[in-house]
């Protein structure tokens, strides 16, 4: 089958599921989320799904004309949305994202912590001071001092999820994208961290693992031909990923299917990974 008709199959198969969904009132009806770098690419997807799975949802990004026209499209499919300006970098930014949800809503369950920066694309040991720091300090000291913001209000409600937008270059590093692979591993490794405090509190913290993802982030590989053949020949299903295939896979860890899940990244690849 070529990659232009499965993908449309599975388009369709998607908006067959999207229609169940809505009709059965959703699995996170009620919850109230908060997802970062959420106006584009698999920010904005997982956004969407949450709020079709019946979440209130506060989306994100550090750019004003951006927040306004996702939540037009969103807000446009009928779900339950607001946002506002947040750099995960900047502290007061992180309080008042988390703030704005519980003035908003009342509460909060559920947190997807996706902003990422790259700044260096290179050899290892070309990497400046400026760019290690950019990309750790938005990497993984933000994702865990929002989470740390997060926790208390979640801890109010009785339960919680946290989900930190990990890459299947945590665990195998990307050669050319080292720092920011790195930053990735310490996400895996922030996820086990947190869990045994977090679980106590009955809030569950997981991870996912993207692999090769249609978005800006992997333009220079699906819009040239030669990188793009040779990726897909290390996918065992012969497609890069879409936004959608990371929001399905969010929705259900912060859903109660999976209550007994925590401490755990689950991958999307394509089976990519098992390959490398
Ligand atoms: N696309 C892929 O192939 C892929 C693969 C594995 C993991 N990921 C991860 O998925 C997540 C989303 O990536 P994406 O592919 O949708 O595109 P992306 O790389 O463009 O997304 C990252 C988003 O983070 C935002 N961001 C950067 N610094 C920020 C800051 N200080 N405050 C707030 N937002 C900030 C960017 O504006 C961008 O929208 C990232 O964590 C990325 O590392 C992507």
């Amino acid at each position: 089958m070529s990659f232009t008709k499965s993908r449309f199959l599975a388009v369709g198969q998607q908006c067959v599921k999207m229609a169940s969904r809505a009709a059965s009132g959703g699995k996170l009806a009620g919850k109230v989320a908060v997802v970062t770098a959420s106006t584009d690419g698999i920010g904005l997807a997982i956004a969407r799904r949450l709020g079709q799975d019946g979440a209130k949802v506060v989306i994100s990004s550090r750019k004003e004309k951006n927040v306004q026209r996702a939540l037009q499209e969103l807000q446009g499919e009928n779900l339950d949305v607001t946002g506002m300006v947040c750099h995960v970098g900047k502290a007061e930014d992180r309080k008042n994202l988390i703030q704005h949800a519980v003035d908003k809503y009342g509460g909060l369950d559920i947190l997807v912590s996706n902003a990422a920066a790259n700044p260096a694309f290179g050899p290892m040991l070309d990497t400046t001071e400026s760019a290690w720091d950019k990309i750790f300090d938005t990497n993984v000291k933000a994702a865990f001092f929002l989470a740390k913001d997060a926790v208390p209000h979640m801890e109010k409600r009785g339960a919680g999820s946290v989900v930190f937008v990990s890459s299947i270059g945590g665990y195998v590093p990307f050669e050319l994208l080292g720092p920011y692979s790195v930053s990735k591993t310490a996400l895996l490794g922030l996820v086990k961290a947190m869990a045994p405090q977090c679980g106590r509190l009955n809030i569950r913290v997981n991870g996912i693992a993207p692999g090769i993802i249609k978005t800006r982030f992997s333009e220079a590989i699906w819009k040239n031909e030669g990188p793009l053949k040779e990726q897909l020949a290390q996918i065992p299903l012969s497609r890069l990923g879409e936004p959608e295939d990371c929001a399905g896979p969010v929705s259900f860890l912060c859903s109660d299917d999976a209550a007994y899940i925590t401490g755990e990244t689950i991958v999307m690849s394509g089976g990519m990974l098992s390959r490398l």
